[in-house]
């Protein structure tokens, strides 16, 4: 059966698609990740929403995910701000966004992520909190033709993201993936915050409008 003929309900779906997609992404050879690489910073330097970015975070790759990273050179060149995703110590599986240069000293994380080291990360001038970026790449396992997302089931974005459902900032929102993660429709979480866009290797997906 392929999830274009399944209609994805339960939670225990949610996982084996979580667990194909992963797969999908992780077969891809060297070959296939650095071209799927090039085409996506491609899109991304096209979008109005990064062409305006003054601070962005973005996310290093691991297991397959598309790389945002042959964007940096651009995005230096413009003077605009990284920053990585860091998971907040003693917190609640949420992030803090972390300062991201050449000298940046880096650790692995639990998962094996590269990220700031937590010495560097606790000091409040290197980092910020999420809604004080203006847009954040999202890193993502799947996602559908509305713009839907699915992320590697932590819930950290959603959490670092909750802020959004009320009034005041609002930074934009930008997942990618492979376009090999696209599936017809996931199911919409109540904790799910909707994004702006998805881009991919061959495309960019917009959110139908409602209301
Ligand atoms: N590159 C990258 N950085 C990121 C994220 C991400 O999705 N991608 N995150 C987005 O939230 C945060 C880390 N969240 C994570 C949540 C769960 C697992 C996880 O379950 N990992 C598996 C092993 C990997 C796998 O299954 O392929 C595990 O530990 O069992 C990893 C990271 C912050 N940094
Ligand atoms: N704002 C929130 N507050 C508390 N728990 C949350 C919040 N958002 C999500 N969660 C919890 O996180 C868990 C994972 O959520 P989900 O499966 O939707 O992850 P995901 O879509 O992969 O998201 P992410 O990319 O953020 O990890 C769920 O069990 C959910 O209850």
């Amino acid at each position: 059966m392929t999830f274009r003929e399944m209609t994805p309900t339960s939670p225990s779906d949610k996982t084996a698609i979580r667990r194909e997609l992963k797969r999908r992404r992780r077969i891809l050879s060297a070959e296939q990740q650095k071209q799927a690489a090039l085409a996506l910073c491609q899109r991304l330097r096209k979008l109005p929403e990064i062409c305006r970015a003054r601070r962005i975070s973005l996310y290093l790759p691991v297991n397959g995910e598309i790389d945002p990273t042959p964007l940096i050179p651009w995005l230096r060149q413009r003077r605009v701000a990284i920053y990585l995703p860091v998971l907040r110590p003693f917190s609640d599986n949420s992030l803090w966004f972390v300062a991201y240069g050449d000298t940046t000293p880096m650790v692995k994380n639990r998962f094996g992520i590269a990220e700031p080291c937590p010495r560097f990360a606790a000091q409040r001038r290197n980092r910020l909190p999420a809604w004080a970026l203006d847009t954040l790449m999202v890193p993502l396992v799947g996602f559908d033709q509305h713009a839907n997302r699915m992320g590697m089931g932590g819930g950290f974005y959603d959490r670092s993201l909750a802020f959004m459902r009320r009034p005041g900032p609002a930074p934009t929102l930008i997942g990618v993936a492979h376009a090999c993660q696209q599936v017809d429709t996931l199911p919409i979480e109540p904790w799910d915050i909707p994004l702006n866009a998805v881009v991919s290797d061959t495309g960019v997906v917009r959110p139908t409008k409602t209301g």
